[in-house]
């Protein structure tokens, strides 16, 4: 799977890409990240990329020039155009159902606004859609662009050691995860649950599953609300 970054800040990727997971996964060719900046893209002398907003206001807007031309250059030689997603504030928030539909495409095509956003001609010509990390606002959107690299790219095959890993991790099953425990059992006299070491394998996971859904109603009850709707046969 590919990712092409349009961002003012490419350097950022370059540095936190190639760390852990994703830097596995890149040298193994499962995963992709190109950073492109958009500022060698832009016609300005001084390769401005971001002008003062018509109709006043505080803050400056990222110009349609350097972008669209990034964006043709890069899918110029596509037949198959890949789907533009544009980090905003305004876009669907990202959760771990639509993380696994991005994790099926092929190519995705990232858009990092700045300053106080885009021209809105640049979201009419080339995005495709919007998604957002969550309902604040940060400088860019280099930072949720890499969230979803991150929680996209654990879902394409291969990328994690073992598919198992995934189907368990919280979130997939619709709930929070059960509480993990390590060496050494006894820690300044805070035990491990007797149930963990006693080696029997159904009996930990119906313990595991049983924490999952308790921790989910008491922490996440919007998520509870859909578990139980859609296991109330088993509750
Ligand atoms: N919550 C998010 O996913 C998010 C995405 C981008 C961002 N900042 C860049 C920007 C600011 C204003 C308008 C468009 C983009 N902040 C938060």
């Amino acid at each position: 799977m590919k990712f092409d970054v349009l961002t003012l800040f490419p350097e950022l990727f370059n540095i936190v890409m190639r760390e852990s997971i994703i830097g596995r996964a890149q040298e193994n060719g499962i995963i992709k990240v190109n950073a492109i900046n958009i500022r060698d893209y832009s016609k300005d002398k001084h390769k401005k990329v971001d002008d003062y907003p018509f109709g006043g206001g505080t803050g400056m807007v990222m110009t349609c020039q350097p972008v669209i031309d990034a964006y043709n250059d890069i899918t110029k030689d596509m037949t198959v155009k890949p789907k533009v997603i544009y980090m905003s504030p305004q876009g669907r928030v990202l959760n771990q159902k639509i993380a696994k539909e991005l994790s099926t495409e092929e190519h995705l095509i990232l858009l990092c606004g700045h300053y106080e956003g885009i021209d809105e001609r640049i979201i009419e010509e080339i995005v495709d859609e919007e998604i957002s990390i969550g309902d604040y606002v940060l400088t860019g959107g280099e930072l949720p662009a890499m969230v979803l690299i991150d929680c996209v790219s654990r879902l394409v095959q291969g990328v994690l050691a073992s598919e198992n890993s995934y189907s368990e991790e919280s979130h997939f099953n619709g709930l929070l995860e059960y509480p993990q425990y390590t060496r050494p059992a006894d820690y300044n006299g805070k035990k491990v649950p007797d149930i963990l070491l006693s080696g029997h394998h159904a009996n930990i996971e119906k313990w595991r599953t049983q924490q999952s859904i308790e921790r989910t109603k008491q922490k996440r009850p919007d998520m509870y609300e859909v578990y139980e709707r859609t296991h109330k046969k088993n509750l």
